[in-house]
């Protein structure tokens, strides 16, 4: 399982990269990354564990976060912090998405735009950098699953950016990239704030 001092911080020129495809079979290097990427997640969303190993708690880790410049990004959002889902759902699922996304591509993006009212943050970037980060409210990501199975998803609000946020980081983009520096806190047209 990875660390924090394993997690690569803003600064080092791998988070700024434009990653390299990921060919299947996934070799044996490429599964234990990706294992050890979401033992990251997992761990880091247990409060007692995250606070025996120093963990900052995530919902995903892209490869270049532990500097493999590779396409893949491994998620977990738990169901818990979808709203949407009653409670029938939240019982059954601890997750709503749990797993590792190979060579993911935005096929479609809706116009109407989504942000957390509260901002982003990010592993490899230390200080807060605050303001609204706008994205698509909803994307259908095409990608492949760890047998190299194509997948395809769509996605709303919350786990849309979630799954940009991630998929930003394979292609050298950073969260504070998309905030207004002249107005970071001016509600962007067109908006819908989540959360
Ligand atoms: O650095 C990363 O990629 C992991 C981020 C992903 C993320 C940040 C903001 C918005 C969407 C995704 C971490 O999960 S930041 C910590 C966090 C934890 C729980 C919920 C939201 C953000
Ligand atoms: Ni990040």
């Amino acid at each position: 399982m990875y660390l924090m001092n394993d997690i690569v911080r803003d600064g080092n020129a791998v988070l700024r990269a434009q990653a390299a495809v990921v060919e299947f079979p996934l070799s044996d290097e490429l599964k234990a990354v990706a294992k050890n990427m979401m033992d990251y997640l997992v761990v880091s969303q247990d409060e007692e564990q995250n606070e025996k190993y120093g963990l900052r708690p995530g919902v995903g880790l892209a490869a270049p976060q532990v500097g493999v410049s590779k396409l893949f990004s491994s998620i977990l959002i738990p169901s818990a912090d979808i709203d949407e889902l009653d409670e029938a759902d939240v019982e059954s699922e601890d997750y709503f998405f749990k797993g590792t996304i190979f060579n993911p591509v935005i096929t479609r993006q809706s116009v109407k735009q989504a942000a957390l009212s509260t901002g982003e943050g990010c592993l490899s970037v230390d200080e807060d950098v605050p303001g609204f980060v706008p994205r698509s409210n909803r994307i259908t990501v095409k990608y492949q699953d760890e047998t190299g199975e194509s997948h395809e998803l769509k996605l709303e609000g919350y786990p849309a950016i979630v799954f940009q946020h991630e998929i930003d980081h394979l292609h050298g983009v950073l969260y504070y990239d998309h905030i207004n520096k002249q107005d970071p806190w001016t509600e962007p047209a067109n908006t819908k704030l989540i959360g």
